[in-house]
């Protein structure tokens, strides 16, 4: 490793809830990605899982039961950390810090506050390794929505000077980074809505299954036009960005709400709505606010969803049809290991005090450094 590059990890668990996503990576001073080392998925148990889901909205005792699962939750990512480690045999010692996201648990910007479960101090103890963590309250401190944060990653990653691209990610939650080929003009991103998030909670109320592998079952129904139209009526979708959401907003009860008007729906027609929805209100983010994409790379664990993936295709080809849909694996990153890239570098950006945010994406009043420091 030359003396103008160090390396970093970076830790990613998002609002899937399904465990954390590891890699570690050497970047330049100047933030450009030199190499990935290694990367690792550690799955969280079930009781784990069962607490995180729990916390998402108001219950008993609530203070204490978070402190906890803070500290299971840091094990969990310490186990990654070591995994990461052993398998690019490198030292604590040569890793100059670890990007850690926590565990979202409210997400209420327009209050002024975001909070990801997390205990970084516990992470330098169990590590050795400086931590960084808390990285979207600056922004919503400067008056932006603290997410999504990825688009300013996405530019320096995937920015193409002859394509104007889009990445979409689909995790629980969607968001898109728009990156017009012409580097001067504005990146604009935004949160489009439910990845997977409804899809997951479907599949494993009616299948006991966490996910809808490859789409299977959802390609089996059909999609109710009535379902769809009072999902789509939601008004998040109408506001203009920059905007956020969760599963504040799009958890199991909001389904049920607008499900109750469609009591006699077979269960895959639903699960077929469901994906139908993810990926029109992708399409109808991209075609209202990215008319001139020439290519969408798709990212997040919803890029292994095939039929999904036909699904928002055919939805972008309507509005242009020679479109390119393809997944981040095109321009040499697995889907699955770009957010946790990105934490690393935002841990990168941090180290060298440069800004992680994009005021043209949060609203944030402007550039800020992201991020508190937990010294190893
Ligand atoms: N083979 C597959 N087929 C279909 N869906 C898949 C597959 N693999 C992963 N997924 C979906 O991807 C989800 C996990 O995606 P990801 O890890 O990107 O989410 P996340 O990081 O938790 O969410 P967010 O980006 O909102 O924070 C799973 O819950 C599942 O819905
Ligand atoms: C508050 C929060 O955890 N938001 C996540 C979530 O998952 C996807 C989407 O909603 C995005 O806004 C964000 O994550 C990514 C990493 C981001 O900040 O860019």
């Amino acid at each position: 490793m030359s003396t103008d590059s160090s390396l970093f990890i970076g830790l990613m668990s998002g609002t899937s809830l399904d465990g954390v996503d590891g890699i570690l990576a050497e970047f330049s001073t100047d933030g450009t990605v030199r190499q990935t080392l290694a990367s690792a998925y550690i799955p969280f148990p079930d009781d784990l899982r069962t607490e995180l889901m729990a916390l998402q909205s108001p219950g008993p005792d609530e203070i204490h039961r978070e402190a906890l699962a803070a500290n299971a939750l840091v094990t969990y990512y310490a186990e990654c950390v070591a995994d990461l480690l052993q398998q690019a045999q490198v030292g604590a010692d040569r890793v100059a810090a670890i990007g850690v996201h926590g565990q979202t648990i409210r997400h209420r910007p327009e209050h002024a506050y975001t909070r990801q479960i997390n205990n970084p101090a516990l992470l330098a103890e169990l590590t050795g390794i400086d931590v960084i963590a808390d990285l979207r309250s600056r922004d919503i401190a400067a008056g932006g929505q603290g997410a999504p944060l990825v688009p300013a990653f996405h530019r320096a990653l995937f920015g193409s000077r002859d394509e104007n691209r889009v990445v979409v990610n689909i995790g629980g939650i969607a968001n898109i980074s728009v990156l017009p080929h012409n580097s001067a003009a504005a990146v604009i991103g935004f949160d489009t809505g439910p990845g997977n998030v409804l899809m997951d909670a479907w599949i494993a109320q009616h299948n006991g299954q966490p996910y809808d592998a490859n789409g299977d079952w959802a390609r089996t129904g059909k999609v109710d036009a009535g379902l769809l139209k009072t999902l789509r009526d939601e008004a998040f979708f109408a506001a203009p960005p920059p905007k956020s959401t969760g599963r504040d907003l799009f958890h199991p009860a909001w389904l049920a709400q607008k499900l109750a008007d469609f009591p006699n729906l077979a269960s895959a027609d639903v699960q077929t709505t469901l994906a139908v929805f993810t990926a029109t209100t992708l399409a109808d983010a991209i075609k209202l606010h990215a008319p001139q994409t020439q290519a969408v790379y798709v990212c997040g664990g919803g890029a292994y969803n095939h039929y999904l993936l036909t699904l928002l295709h055919y939805a972008l080809k309507l509005h242009q049809a020679d479109i390119k849909v393809e997944s981040t694996a095109a321009l040499g990153v697995a889907p699955n290991q770009v957010e946790a890239l990105a934490f690393a570098w935002l841990a990168q950006r941090f180290t060298v005090r440069e800004p992680g945010n994009l005021p043209s994406v949060t609203g944030a009043r402007g550039l800020r450094i992201l991020g508190a420091l937990y010294p190893a």
